[in-house]
């Protein structure tokens, strides 16, 4: 089963266009990374998948219930992390993390003690006089506390430490494991996504450009070199070609799914060497936004 279906998905905010027919599902056990340079449109992805947006065309199914219209028995089972989160600061951690289990039949109190202990926050702290990256704490066990089968995060990790980053990512690896709950998450942290995401979905433009695994990217994406003791042309005539840099005797190019065949030809028309360079993500992702 799919626990998120996204099927021609197209949303508009007045005349500006974020998402154009997104097709995109996240299979059950699953966890997603969802990249895109600042601006692309993932907040406003997450938020349709959790019916707090409505989406102008197209379908949303989360575990097999319409997206905008989830019933109570749905919502039960996912957690949520926004961006920023600013209600209920009055409240100090312990009360906050008492009232969001309330509303949960399955809350597991002894889990969220344990967490709240880990992450080193006081429960008679106010929410209000923690740091952000407290903050985040709070908020991903305001999340996790229900065992939710599915999770959905919004960057969760930008503001905590390099340490409780790999906590964290520790933490949602188990949560996966031990429950099978399915992940998608935001994050710009390239490192991070490398470490625990089993698939990755790219936003660009407006539209997903790649969904799949990390070793599906890395093999869909390659840097094509030529060079030669002659001058080469500024152009070149191969399927995919997506971004070209051109020097007189080096031409670097990124290419989807290059064919071999056209890669040799290649040589012997230019009379110049060619060489298949692997990328790793960060170069993957810098490369396609360039
Ligand atoms: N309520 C709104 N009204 C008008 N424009 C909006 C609204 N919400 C978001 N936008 C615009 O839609 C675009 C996508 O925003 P969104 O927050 O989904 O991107 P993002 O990929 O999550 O960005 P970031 O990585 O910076 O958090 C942005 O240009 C943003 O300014």
């Amino acid at each position: 089963m799919n626990m998120i279906e996204m099927e021609q998905v197209s949303k508009s905010y007045q005349q500006y266009q974020v998402l154009n027919k997104i097709t995109l599902n996240l299979p059950q056990g699953h966890i997603m990374g969802l990249l895109g340079q600042n601006g692309a449109g993932k907040t406003t992805l997450l938020k349709l998948c959790l019916g707090l947006l409505k989406a102008d065309r197209g379908e949303i199914r989360v575990m097999e219930a319409p997206g905008w219209d989830m019933p109570p028995k749905v919502k039960e089972q996912v957690g949520y992390v926004a961006q920023k989160s600013d209600t209920l600061h009055w409240m100090n951690v312990s009360q906050l993390l008492d009232y969001t289990g309330a509303f949960y039949q399955n809350w597991d109190a002894a889990k969220v003690t344990a967490l709240m202990q880990r992450w080193q926050l006081d429960p008679k702290s106010r929410v209000s006089d923690l740091s952000e990256g407290q903050k985040q704490r709070v908020a991903i066990i305001q999340a996790i506390g229900h065992n939710p089968k599915l999770l959905i995060l919004d960057e969760p990790v930008a503001s905590l430490d390099p340490m409780l980053r790999r906590e964290f990512i520790r933490e949602l690896i188990d949560i996966n494991l031990e429950n099978g709950t399915s992940v998608l998450f935001s994050t710009h942290i390239l490192s991070d996504l490398e470490r625990v995401a089993s698939d990755i979905a790219i936003l660009r433009r407006g539209e997903i450009c790649f969904q799949g695994s990390l070793d599906e990217l890395k093999e869909r994406y390659v840097r094509l070199h030529l060079s030669s003791h002659s001058p080469l042309p500024k152009a070149l005539q191969i399927q995919g070609l997506l971004h070209i840099e051109h020097s007189p005797n080096h031409i670097r190019a990124l290419v989807e799914n290059p064919d071999r065949a056209v890669v040799s030809a290649l040589e012997k028309q230019l009379n110049a060497t060619a060489q298949i360079e692997a990328l790793g993500l960060d170069d993957i992702f810098l490369e396609l936004h360039k």
